[in-house]
């Protein structure tokens, strides 16, 4: 009787103890106030944010999703108590991001077209320059704006078995030239020429040999693996982080910022070309046929 009474004390005193140590793990983890497109926990132990594009089906980038994401790594880049950032997808083990709304560049004006394209430069210019570790938990697959995304954070953990790549040209349109200097910065130009050139999707293992992405584990291993780096590289003293990542991505940056108008023209006129919109308008129906 005597040791059961013990053993039952403990098991009430181990009780009482996981439930301090849940009640101290969610107290160190704070939701921001989120868009439900974007979902933010910050964890205040380690100052690490965790960014889940959560727009369904697929992630794919409007003005919407575009917009969420950049004010979001704006207050990141902002918040003294955040010292490095995952990027992932609520949508574990299909899709990453699909990349840029494609009905976006569809039949529209050119007003809506240089809208969307400003848009999507200030999205680029906010990740890309974000000053803080930024490693993305490529939880499925990665086509073009997506894959460009993943390549605008400072290391990239893949699950086995998706793809991944700048496939624009498959479209019929053109990775811009801010893409095409993220793929050369992570593949070198051999790969990366031959991968813009002829639109190739890479499976992860590719990906990984070339260099596309850092590593590539089952999925439940890619957020763990994710937190895994981004702890060793959030050891790295500020502000020397920052400086050395601003002046590697700065010639790239400033290309576009110096002629963000003239980049915008370029792309409006370069989509409203009947033969670009007759291949979008094909893609987008090849897409939706895809399932039937
Ligand atoms: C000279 C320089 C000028 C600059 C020129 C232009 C520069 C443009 C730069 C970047 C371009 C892009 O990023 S274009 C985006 C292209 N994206 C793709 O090709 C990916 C297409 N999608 C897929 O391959 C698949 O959807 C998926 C593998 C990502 C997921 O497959 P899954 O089977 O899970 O999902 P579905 O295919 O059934 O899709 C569900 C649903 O979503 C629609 N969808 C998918 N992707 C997009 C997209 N990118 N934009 C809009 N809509 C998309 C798809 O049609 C389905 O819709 P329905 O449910 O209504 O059928």
């Amino acid at each position: 009787i005597q040791a059961l009474q013990i053993s039952e004390n403990k098991i009430i005193k181990t009780k009482m103890l996981s439930r301090a140590c849940f009640r101290q793990f969610s107290a160190s983890i704070r939701r921001m106030s989120s868009t439900n497109i974007v979902e933010t926990n910050i964890d205040s132990g380690t100052g690490f944010a965790t960014v889940t594009l959560s727009q369904p089906p697929v992630n794919s980038l409007d003005k919407n999703l575009l917009t969420a994401i950049t004010d979001r790594f704006k207050k990141l880049s902002d918040d003294s108590s955040v010292t490095g950032a995952i990027l992932t997808s609520k949508f574990d083990g299909k899709v990453f991001s699909a990349g840029l709304n494609i009905v976006d560049m569809f039949q529209k004006s050119d007003d809506h077209l240089g809208e969307f394209w400003g848009m999507v430069q200030e999205w680029y210019l906010t990740i890309q320059g974000f000053p803080k570790p930024l490693v993305s938990a490529i939880n499925g697959h990665a086509p073009t704006g997506g894959c460009a995304m993943a390549l605008m954070s400072d290391y990239r953990v893949m699950v086995e078995g998706k793809t991944i790549g700048l496939n624009e040209t498959l479209l019929g349109i053109v990775a811009p030239f801010f893409f095409a200097d993220l793929m050369i910065a992570a593949v070198g130009r051999r790969h990366a020429e031959f991968a813009l050139n002829n639109g190739y999707l890479y499976t992860s293992d590719e990906a990984l040999k070339i260099g596309l992405v850092d590593e590539v584990v089952n999925l439940d291993q890619v957020v763990p693996t994710a937190l895994k780096i981004l702890t060793k590289m959030t050891k790295t003293p500020q502000p020397a982080y920052q400086v050395c990542k601003n002046f590697l991505r700065k010639e790239t940056m400033d290309t576009l910022r110096n002629d963000r108008a003239g980049d915008i023209a370029h792309f409006v006129g370069f989509v409203q070309q009947p033969n670009v919109q007759k291949a979008i308008g094909g893609y987008l129906q090849a897409l939706k046929q895809r399932k039937k």
